[in-house]
């Protein structure tokens, strides 16, 4: 038996939804206040929720966390009133499968919301989006942030609001915006792209809003812009924070309203295009500045996904690497050496520049060798320069290294001491002597290392290690740090 649990403070939505439910052949129960329900949740288990986010004695979001927390398996649906849609989003990002607006105008397409969830499998959710991802080539990797914002994203596609994407550039602003629009109920629409500081100020007026035949010299034909290409479908508008004062006014209308004007036009038009806006900078910061409009932004922020930068996500290399070889339809692999030398680079272009490193090292080393080896990566890879503690202190799960060498070493001088008694006589200059010969010990494993991965170029190698090239001769030859 399915079992159901409705909350809402409004009678006539319990008894709606008791009626529909029963009919199905469901069990429902009704919560109509946050107490009343908390004490529900904790009585049995169910397989749906329908959660009101307005409670009179509390927040829904509240009991969905407590429901998700009491009965991981539940689905939930919130209820909201339009004006309280960014709670409903975040009611997605804490977990509720999707969420309706009051009233209920649709009824057909919210029993068959109902049916398709309570049809579900326990996590049919990541299979659908990783095929998806899968078809519009868009790695979604292991990091744990970038999983869930992927669902987030997932689950929203179905909605029409407008998602602002924060991310440096080449992090895949733009292919998350594509997913979107694929996962979309507009996917058989256009998706049409455009760089906001790509162009200048009067182009990419005309460029998004089209422009009649006149209107300026040059304008021989009347044209359509690009909120009119994507009518229906998804407009993604890149670098939006690069758009002049008076540009943003025009697109606040359009979010507001969906109305524009073509330059050079009287005529006031109509779009039903959804708005995917992507900046490399921060616009609430760009507010505080007073470079971009406040009301803009809320409009567009109704869904903000944040991609973190590569350096945070190295997890993914591996995935990532393996996707761009298939898509260059390139043979090769890189050794282990090489793909340690990418993971301690901080990769300032992102995943753009890592393609580009790819594509640049393939092309070096095909007809020439199978595995690509340090000596086919860029010099700034090979020789980006790390702290010496990151090699020397253990990784934290965090990603997080101690900054200096002095707290690794005192360590470890800590725990020496512990072992020596007072009344233990020592030999301090023995000890120092010790120091010294691990000193040695350290610097051949390092020069070892440099030797091993330039194949034997020692030229290259002095310059991975930062030392002249008769520095390194002279460690080989007097502390004998030989090549093995
Ligand atoms: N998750 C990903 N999976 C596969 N390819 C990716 C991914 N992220 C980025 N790329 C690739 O990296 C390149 C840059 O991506 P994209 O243009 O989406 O970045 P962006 O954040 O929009 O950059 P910018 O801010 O410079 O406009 C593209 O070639 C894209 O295909």
């Amino acid at each position: 038996m399915i079992n159901v649990l409705v909350i809402d403070d409004e009678k006539e939505v319990g008894t709606f939804f008791y009626h529909l439910l029963k009919d199905k052949g469901y069990a429902v129960t009704l919560g109509h206040s946050y107490k009343d329900s908390q004490q529900k949740i904790m009585e049995r288990s169910y397989d749906l929720s329908l959660i009101d986010v307005m409670l009179p004695d509390g927040n829904g979001i509240d009991l969905l966390k407590e429901m998700k927390k009491t009965h991981p398996a539940c689905k939930v649906i919130v209820m909201t009133g339009y004006s309280t849609v960014k709670t409903a989003v975040e009611a997605i990002k804490f977990g509720a499968s999707d969420y309706i607006e009051k009233p209920f105008d649709n009824l057909d397409e919210l029993e068959e919301l109902i049916d398709q969830l309570l049809k579900r499998p326990a996590t049919p959710i990541e299979s659908d989006l990783e095929i998806l991802a899968d078809r519009v080539g868009f790695v979604i990797g292991e990091h744990l942030e970038m999983k869930h914002l992927v669902k987030i994203a997932y689950k929203i596609a179905k909605k029409n609001v407008n998602v602002l994407i924060e991310g440096e550039t080449g992090t895949g602003k733009e292919v998350l915006a594509h997913f979107i629009h694929q996962a979309s109920l507009r996917s058989e629409n256009p998706f049409i792209s455009m760089n906001c500081g790509a162009i200048s100020e009067s182009l990419l007026e005309s460029e998004l809003f089209g422009h009649e035949k006149g209107a300026f010299t040059g304008a021989l034909k009347e044209k359509k812009g690009v909120v009119e290409i994507a009518n229906k479908g998804t407009l993604f508008l890149d670098e939006i924070g690069e758009a002049s004062m008076a540009t943003q006014v025009k697109l606040l209308r359009v979010l507001e309203t969906g109305d524009y004007m073509r330059v050079g036009g009287e005529k006031i038009c109509k779009t039903h295009t959804r708005v995917i806006a992507a900046s490399h900078v921060n616009l609430a910061h760009a507010v505080a500045e007073k470079k971009f409009r406040e009301d803009l932004l809320y409009r567009l922020d109704v869904v903000k996904l944040n991609i973190p930068p590569l350096r945070e996500r190295k997890e993914d290399l591996p995935l990532l690497i393996e996707f761009f070889l298939k898509k260059l339809e390139s043979p090769l692999t890189f050794s282990n050496e090489a793909i340690e030398l990418m993971s301690q680079y901080t990769w300032p272009g992102n995943i753009r520049e890592l393609f580009n490193v790819i594509k640049r090292s393939v092309t070096l080393a095909e007809d020439e060798v199978s595995i690509i080896t340090p000596p086919f990566l860029p010099d700034k890879i090979r020789h980006s320069k790390i702290h010496p503690t990151k090699l020397l202190s253990v990784q934290k799960k965090t990603d997080q290294y101690t900054t200096h060498f002095e707290p690794y070493v005192m360590d470890k001088v800590k725990q020496i001491l512990m072992s020596w008694k007072s009344d233990q006589a020592i030999d301090l200059d023995d000890i120092l002597q010790e120091v010294r010969q691990l000193e040695d010990l350290i610097g051949k494993a390092f020069v070892t290392k440099a030797l091993k991965e330039t194949v034997g170029n020692r030229k290259e190698a002095a310059k991975m290690l930062n030392i002249t090239e008769r520095k390194l001769r002279y460690l080989l030859k007097e502390k004998g740090h030989f090549h093995s």
